[in-house]
């Protein structure tokens, strides 16, 4: 299958999940399924814009007290010639003409004097955000900002489309997690780097498992709980690469069986029973990531909602094509165009780590503008 056609019937495959309403500090990252609406206005009644004193009609005004902000607000309106000190935020008592700074009054015997503006220093009901208004539409991400605006306006959950959450399962009897790994062994280079790209994608990683090599295992890790189950190795069909047949004892669909890419071509999307849908990464690091980028990433931008951004660019510098298969290849972006980083053998993640995103250069590619898919960023 060609690379453009597995990445389209993956996005395909998935259907966005159901929206929920989650508190405050889980939306964050998430899209929001539905508008944001301010529950109250902004500011909620007519407030002082500034320290000073509330008054009435011309100057001088005689002072009957005190307004703080969260305190008990003046009892009556203020009359002409009437004045209360009043700080920042607290709400002006009917029949205020103006808020004159203490910067520019005069205070002394009970009263106060100063060039006050008719109408300067309040901030009138709704003025900012009136009641009602939807500030963010449907699909907006939730930004560490938007929280805050959430929270002025009343919200103490959201609705948004939840994080699909994704189980990791990182198969091979040579696969070690921590330390140097000794002869025989290597690390694990792909359960590091899946939480960042999962989360960056809109998912979340709930669990990564580490197997050996065997279908027992392996079809017991396949019940893991999750809405997306990525298996790392197994994914060729060699002695001890044993996903295809434990798909099969389970009855799984399986949607795409290899992609016509360079590295990653031994990848897989299948359904599980029950509807579940399972990504298979090769072992090669680099290989699991161009793979990763391939069927995962759009699988969870579509059960996210988000969309997934396009970005094309010229290549200023060479690259070798394949005869038949797309190429996957770590670039930096530049203002001349996007430069190959080089060290981009599937084995290793060198080249992909020097890069910021992947060039896509079909097979025959004759120098013209390639897609780029963009590599997830530090936060
Ligand atoms: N006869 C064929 N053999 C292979 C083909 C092929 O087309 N015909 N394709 C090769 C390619 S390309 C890849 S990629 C691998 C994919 O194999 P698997 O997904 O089954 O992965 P493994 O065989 O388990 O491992 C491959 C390689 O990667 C190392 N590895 C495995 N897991 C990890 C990990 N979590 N972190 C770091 N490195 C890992 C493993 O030790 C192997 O060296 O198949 C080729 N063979
Ligand atoms: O996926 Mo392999 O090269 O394509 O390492």
């Amino acid at each position: 299958m060609s690379w453009g056609s597995a990445r389209a019937l993956a996005a395909g495959a998935a259907c966005p999940l159901k929206p929920r309403e989650v508190p405050l500090q889980d939306a964050l990252g998430c899209r929001l399924a539905a508008p944001l609406r301010a529950l109250v206005p902004v500011p909620g009644v007519d407030v002082a814009a500034m320290d000073g004193y509330a008054v009435s009609g011309p100057r001088p005004w005689r002072v009957l007290g005190r307004v703080l902000a969260g305190g008990a607000p003046h009892a009556g309106p203020l009359r002409a010639g009437e004045a209360v000190e009043i700080a920042t935020g607290a709400p002006v008592p009917e029949g205020t003409s103006s808020v004159l700074p203490w910067e520019l009054a005069s205070v002394g015997d009970g009263r106060v004097d100063g060039a006050a503006e008719p109408g300067r220093h309040m901030r009138r009901r709704g003025e900012d955000i009136p009641e009602g208004t939807a500030v963010l539409g449907a699909g907006a991400v939730v930004t560490p900002v938007a929280l805050g605006l959430a929270a002025a306006l009343g919200h103490d959950t959201l609705p948004v489309r939840p994080r699909p959450q994704v189980a990791v399962l990182v198969t091979g009897d040579e696969v070690v997690t921590e330390g140097l790994p000794g002869p025989g062994r290597v690390r694990d280079a792909i359960g590091p780097f899946l939480p960042g790209l999962v989360r960056w994608a809109g998912g979340r990683v709930t669990d990564v498992i580490t197997l050996p090599d065997g279908p027992q295992a392996l079809h017991a890790a396949l019940g893991s709980p999750g809405d997306v189950v990525v298996v790392c190795g197994a994914s060729s069909q060699g002695p001890a690469d044993h996903l295809r047949a434990v798909l099969g004892d389970l009855g799984a669909d399986v949607l795409v069986d290899g992609v016509a890419v360079r590295p990653g071509h031994p990848q897989l999307l299948a359904r599980l029973p029950g509807g579940r849908l399972l990504v298979g990464l090769p072992g090669n690091p680099f290989a699991a990531l161009a793979a990763a980028l391939t069927l995962l990433a759009p699988v969870l931008c579509e059960l996210a909602g988000t969309p997934a951004p396009r970005e094309t660019s010229a290549l200023a510098g060479p690259v070798r094509t394949h005869p038949r298969d797309t190429r996957l290849v770590p670039v930096r972006r530049s203002a001349r165009g996007a430069v190959p980083v080089g060290h981009d053998r599937p084995g290793s993640l060198w080249g992909a780590a020097l890069a910021d995103a992947l060039a896509v250069v079909p097979a025959g590619w004759a120098g013209e503008q390639v897609e780029l898919i963009e590599l997830p960023p530090g936060v």
